[in-house]
């Protein structure tokens, strides 16, 4: 048996990583395959097949085999998503501090491309509460509209900013998620190549930029609020230190999270203010290399409720007649503009959505309903793909398997039965995946190009 190759010093810097055994640890490289694991949208459910839960998480499910997700159009419906098991460990952090806080929240991820943990939190969140999902990297941002578009909720604004930028947003969030870029050594059984890109070097430049990330948002977390701190490393130095670091510069304490001993994780404790974090070994757990760890900002930090909010547009009120037959609990949501297309978002987080825009680049916020041209809303793709949709108000045309593939690539859709005229949904197994123009002898496809399946293979 060959072992795998790691990078030069890699095992010997792991030695005082605790909980770190460097046999088993090769071993679980060598001779275990990284299970695969999705996430079901608890918004959308559906009967798709569920393997073994994820100890830690009630929505994950570890599959037999690897399914062609590109082909299942339950996954382009946002049923599920795509997640490595160990990072739903966050959703389990997020259950345990949304239980102490009793009004509603509002939650910020910071490094958010592309997803993963924005619809793992929008999942562990209220209705009431309101996510932020930010990218600083403009090319990243539209995969993650594209799947909080996919999942659905409105609650969600995304934006696109460097995390210094939300300095200005001072005591603003109740939970701060800094899911931080880092040298991936987590990764290294999922994604052998990572290795190349691993150096000491490199993990003491992911420390530094890990600080600078963590100082530039710590004003932001509200007083009492709690930051989540996560990284697919390994290595001490982007973990325990950066909690005694976080603990020495700033008014925060740990925070210990309640684990089952049989799901393996390791509890750490960090050397100098002992604040707690939990490592996962993919020869421990059934899932990669995590970190995460949970602090809480102390209560006596001076907060500003002054925020910069400019938001001036009069209501419409003849337009949101039109829209509201479009949309369930209609007198719930605020109804506003950006360009030509009407965007809805729940009531209640008209002010804080507000503030985000007037202060942060946003990208999306709540649902694009569409625009209007004459007494016709003409629908938008995030629409058909929201839960905030009345699918009285719409025809629904259901597609058999092949004839979803032939529409989520943007083809011909062939033999389709139907004498029903004008906008219709276009479902797969009563699940919704977008907009199409029935026409007296045509369909207009308006499936998002930029969305489409491009794979030819089947
Ligand atoms: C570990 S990934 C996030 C994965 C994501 N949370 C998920 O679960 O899908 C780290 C993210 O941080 C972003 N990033 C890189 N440099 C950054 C910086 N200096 N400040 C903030 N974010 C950064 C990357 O673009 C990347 O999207």
């Amino acid at each position: 048996m060959s072992s795998t190759r790691f990078p030069a010093n890699f095992i010997e810097s792991l030695n005082y990583a605790p909980g770190f055994d460097a046999e088993r640890f090769g071993f679980a490289h060598q001779n275990s395959p990284s299970p695969t694991t999705i996430r079901i949208n608890p918004y959308k459910p559906h009967a798709i097949y569920k393997g073994v839960q994820v100890p830690w998480c009630a929505e994950g499910f570890y599959l037999e085999q690897r399914p062609s997700f590109t082909f299942d159009p339950l996954f382009h419906a946002g049923c599920y998503y795509v997640q490595e098991a160990s990072s739903m460990f966050i959703a389990h952090m997020m259950q345990y501090i949304r239980g102490e806080m009793d009004d509603a929240i509002k939650v910020l991820d910071l490094c958010a491309a592309p997803g993963g943990k924005s619809t793992l939190l929008s999942s562990a969140i209220n209705n009431d509460d309101l996510l932020v999902a930010n990218e600083i990297i403009k090319t990243r941002v539209p995969i993650l509209t594209d799947n909080l578009t996919k999942w659905g909720p409105s609650n969600i604004v995304a934006t696109n900013n460097d995390p210094k930028d939300f300095a200005r947003l001072k005591n603003f969030f109740d939970v701060v998620l800094v899911d931080a870029p880092c040298s991936g050594s987590g990764m290294f059984r999922k994604d052998p190549d990572a290795m190349n890109e691993w150096s000491e070097a490199n993990v003491n430049l992911c420390h530094q930029r890990q600080e600078r990330i963590l100082a530039d948002v710590y004003p932001a977390i509200a007083s009492e609020g709690y930051l989540i701190y996560s990284t697919c490393s390994y290595s001490v130095a982007e973990n325990e230190a950066v909690l005694d670091w976080l603990c020495t510069e700033f008014d925060l304490e740990t925070v210990r999270i309640p684990v089952n001993k049989e799901w393996g994780i390791v509890e750490t404790q960090s050397d100098v203010n002992k604040a707690y974090g939990y490592r996962f070994y993919p020869d421990k757990v059934q899932g990669e290399g995590l970190f995460a760890a949970c602090l809480r900002k102390a209560g006596t930090t001076q907060g500003t409720s002054n925020y910069k909010n400019k938001n001036t547009q009069k209501p419409d009120y003849k337009s949101i007649d039109l829209l509201k037959p479009y949309i369930k609990d209609a007198d719930n949501y605020y109804y506003f503009k950006v360009g030509d297309d009407w965007l809805a978002i729940d009531r209640m987080h008209k002010d804080a959505m507000g503030i985000v825009s007037n202060n942060l680049y946003v990208k999306k916020s709540g649902v694009r309903l569409g625009s209007i041209a004459g007494r016709d809303l003409i629908p938008d793709h995030e629409l058909a793909l929201s839960l905030l949709i009345n699918r009285d108000a719409v025809l629904n045309t259901e597609l058999t398997r092949e004839q979803a593939i032939a529409y989520l690539r943007r083809d011909n859709i062939l033999d389709l039965d139907t004498t029903q005229k004008g906008w219709s949904l276009m479902t797969f197994e009563n699940q919704p995946l977008g907009w199409a123009k029935l026409l007296p002898n045509r369909i207009n496809n308006y499936y998002p190009k930029e969305m489409r399946i491009m794979s030819q293979a089947n």
